[in-house]
C-alpha cells in the first residue's frame, strides 16, 4: 500500500474495516488511539502501550510548543525518537488547546495569540506556524488549524467560525510541506446538521488523505452527537478515514462505528484509571468500594491484560487507597489494554459479518450500572 492510502476491506451497513498506511506503518481501523499529550501515555511505557495492542499514540502541538518546544523535540530526532515510540504519530493542530488551556489574548484571521499556562509568556499561533511545530515534530498524522466552538454556540457564532476554519484549512495545506505527513481536514458546524453539512461540504472538497469531525465532546448532551452522526458521517468521503475528535467511552465508540467513524481519541481510559474507574465487559468498575476489600478476584474476570492475569481487586483498591502510584500504572494498563481488545473485536466482527450481534451485545454489557 502506498502512502496515505486507506483501503476498506469489508462493511456491515455504515461500519468499515480498513487499514490506513502511514510512514510509520499501516493502522488497522476502527482503532482507539491512546492521548500522549506532554509525549508520553501517562503511566505507560511504550512498550507496555504495544502490550497493550495500541498503534497510534497521539502528541499536543500546544503542549509541545509550550514545553519543551519542537525545535528542542526536532534537534532531539523528533518525536518518536524522542519518546520512543516507533509506531505511527498524529499530533492535534493546537486550537482546541488554545481555547480550552489558555488565557486567550485575541483571536483574528492572521491566528490566536494567548499566554501560556505555564508561565504566562505570550505566544501567537496561525495555520501556518501549526504545521511548522507538528512538521518539526516529525508527525505522520496532522490536523488542520481549526476553531473548537464551545458548546452552545449561536447559528451566527457556527457560520462565522466555520466559515474561518475553512480559510484556515486552506492556509494548512499551503504550509504543509512534509510528504511524509498526512494532513487530515477538520469538519465543524456545532450541534446543527444544517452547519455540519455545509462544513462537511466545504472542508471535504478539499482533497486530503483524511477528515475529522471536530466539535464535539466539549460538554454538549452526548445524545446530540449520537443523533448527528448518522447523518454526517455516512457523507463523508467513504474511500478516506474518518475521525471522532474527543471521543469518547465504549458505548460511544460502537454507536460511532455503527455510523461510519474509523478512529477515535479519548484521555477518558487513562485520567478515569487513575482516580479509580475501570472498564470492563460487564459494565463499570469502581475499584474504591468497600465491597472489593477482600475480593481475590481480577478486576474483570473476562480481561487477559498483565493487571488482571497478576492482581486481584483487593490489592488493587489498596493500592487506589494508599495513592501509590503502581496503582495509576496497573489501572492504565487494564483501561487502555480494554479499549484496544474492544477495537480488535470490532474489527474481527465487521470481518466476519456479524458486526450488529458484536454492537448489540457490546451496547448491553456496557450500559449496565455502575458496580
Ligand atoms: C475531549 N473532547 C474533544 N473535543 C475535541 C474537538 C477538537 C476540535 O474540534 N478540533 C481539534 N483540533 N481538536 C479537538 C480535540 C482534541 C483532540 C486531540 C487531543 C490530544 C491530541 C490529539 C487530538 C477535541 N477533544
Ligand atoms: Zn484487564
Amino acid at each position: 500500500m502506498g502512502l496515505g492510502e486507506f483501503k476498506v476491506h469489508a462493511t456491515a451497513g455504515n461500519a468499515r474495516r480498513a487499514t490506513l498506511m502511514t510512514a510509520h506503518g499501516p493502522v488497522q481501523t476502527p482503532v482507539f488511539m491512546a492521548v500522549g499529550t506532554k509525549a508520553t501515555v501517562k503511566a505507560m511505557t511504550p512498550e507496555e502501550l504495544k502490550d497493550c495492542g495500541t498503534q497510534v499514540v497521539l502528541g499536543n502541538t500546544y503542549h509541545l510548543h509550550l514545553r519543551p518546544g519542537e525545535k528542542t523535540i526536532a534537534k532531539m530526532g523528533g518525536l518518536h525518537k524522542f519518546m520512543n515510540w516507533h509506531g505511527p504519530i498524529l499530533t492535534d493542530s493546537g486550537g482546541f488547546q488554545v481555547f480550552s488551556l489558555s488565557q486567550l489574548r485575541n483571536m483574528s484571521e492572521e491566528g490566536v495569540e494567548f499566554r501560556s499556562h505555564l508561565d504566562g509568556a505570550k505566544h501567537f499561533i496561525s495555520p501556518e506556524k501549526s504545521m511548522e511545530i507538528q512538521m518539526d515534530l516529525g508527525s505522520d498524522i496532522i490536523m488542520a488549524f481549526d476553531e473548537c466552538l464551545q458548546y452552545p454556540a449561536t447559528e451566527e457564532e457556527i457560520d462565522k467560525s466555520m466559515a474561518l476554519t475553512y480559510r484556515w484549512l486552506l492556509r494548512s495545506k499551503a504550509a504543509m510541506t512534509r510528504k511524509e505527513s498526512l494532513l487530515f481536514g477538520i469538519v465543524q458546524g456545532g450541534l446543527s446538521l444544517k452547519h455540519r453539512l455545509k462544513s462537511m461540504e466545504q472542508i471535504c472538497s478539499v482533497e486530503l488523505p483524511g477528515y475529522a469531525l471536530g466539535g464535539f465532546s466539549v460538554g454538549e448532551p452526548i445524545h446530540l452527537m449520537h443523533e448527528l452522526l448518522p447523518h454526517v458521517a455516512p457523507k463523508m468521503p467513504a474511500n478516506k478515514p474518518r475521525y471522532l475528535m474527543g471521543v469518547g467511552t465504549p458505548t460511544d465508540l460502537i454507536i460511532a462505528i455503527d455510523s461510519g467513524i474509523d478512529m477515535f481519541d479519548c484521555v477518558m481510559p487513562t485520567r478515569v484509571a487513575r482516580n479509580g474507574t475501570i472498564f470492563t465487559w460487564q459494565g463499570k468498575v469502581s475499584i474504591k468500594r468497600s465491597e472489593y476489600r477482600e475480593d481475590s478476584s481480577p478486576l474483570d474476570p473476562e480481561c487477559d491484560c498483565y493487571t488482571c492475569t497478576n492482581y486481584s481487586k483487593a490489592y488493587l483498591r489498596h493500592l487506589f487507597l494508599s495513592g501509590e502510584i503502581l496503582g495509576s500504572r496497573l489501572n492504565t494498563i487494564h483501561n487502555i489494554h480494554f479499549y484496544m481488545k474492544l477495537m480488535e473485536l470490532a474489527r474481527k466482527a465487521i470481518e466476519e459479518g456479524r458486526w450488529e450481534a458484536f454492537r448489540d451485545d457490546c451496547l448491553t454489557r456496557f450500559v449496565k450500572k455502575e458496580r
